[in-house]
């Protein structure tokens, strides 16, 4: 279970992104962190994972600890890659065999036979391959968090359907899963709850069923929330004419 209670970041530079962001997210639930560029969905995804501290360090619980005491039970997987350029996939396995105790070897070698990755070094692959080796790794890391940032970035239509097929058929169903991304319609019948992020704290937490009752898609709540203006640069030039 995740706890946020009252949670406020603050960027080195005195730059607010967080203010006021209180929920909690019970085992086995999946939730989508959604909100226009530069809403601090990222930096949120970072806090929960562990890799930057609130500013005050009691305000994310996971499991009543604090993240970085769940270090080894959050897998992050984020488009800018948590791999080692210079190592191949596999001796990234061999790496993440020693570090993750929960690490799934075979379903590792799987994911890297399903996606066709070569051994070369990471860094002489191609983005959309980088990605996989990034995704293989978050998942056969096999732990009970997962936070996924932009998992479609990059990837081609394909790629996005396997992705969503190989985690959609790994999960057990006990996973906790934060995913953030601006495909809405790769995510509409996977996540059981969406939470959008505006001016700094929570606009909207709504569940999916809630949302179904009410007749809508989550690309129309993001449009009643954001309030995103069809034709908006016209009327941008419009008004500077
Ligand atoms: N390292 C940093 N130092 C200072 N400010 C930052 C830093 N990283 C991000 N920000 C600022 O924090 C705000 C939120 O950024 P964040 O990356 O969390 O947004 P986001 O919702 O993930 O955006 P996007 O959809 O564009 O990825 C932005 O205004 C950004 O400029």
């Amino acid at each position: 279970m995740v706890e946020i209670e009252n949670l406020y970041f603050t960027y080195a530079n005195y730059q607010r992104v967080l203010e006021n962001v209180s929920f909690s997210v019970p085992t086995g639930q999946i939730v989508a962190v959604l909100g226009a560029n530069g809403a601090g969905k990222t930096t949120l995804l970072k806090l929960i994972a562990g890799l930057m501290k609130p500013d005050n360090n009691l305000e994310i619980k996971i499991d009543e600890k604090t993240p970085q005491q769940m270090t080894g039970k959050i897998s992050y997987i984020s488009e800018a890659g948590t791999y080692f350029n210079d190592l191949t996939p596999k001796a990234y396995g061999d790496f993440l065999q020693d570090f993750f105790l929960s690490f799934d070897r075979p379903y590792f070698d799987m994911l890297l036979e399903f996606f066709h990755l070569e051994e070369r070094p990471v860094k002489k692959m191609s983005k959309g391959q980088r990605a996989k080796v990034e995704i293989a790794a978050g998942m056969a890391k096999r732990t009970p968090y997962i936070i996924m940032d932009e998992p479609f970035v990059g990837k081609d239509m394909f790629t996005r359907q396997d992705f969503m097929q190989a985690l959609s058929g790994t999960l057990s169903g006990e996973e906790t899963i934060f995913i953030t991304t601006h495909e809405i319609s790769e995510i509409e019948n996977f996540v059981d709850r969406v939470i959008i992020l505006k001016e700094n704290t929570i606009a909207v937490d709504i569940t999916m069923d809630d949302l179904r009752q009410e007749g809508k898609t989550i690309q129309e709540l993001m449009k009643d929330i954001i309030g995103y203006q069809e034709n908006g640069f016209y009327t941008y030039l419009d008004k500077i004419e």
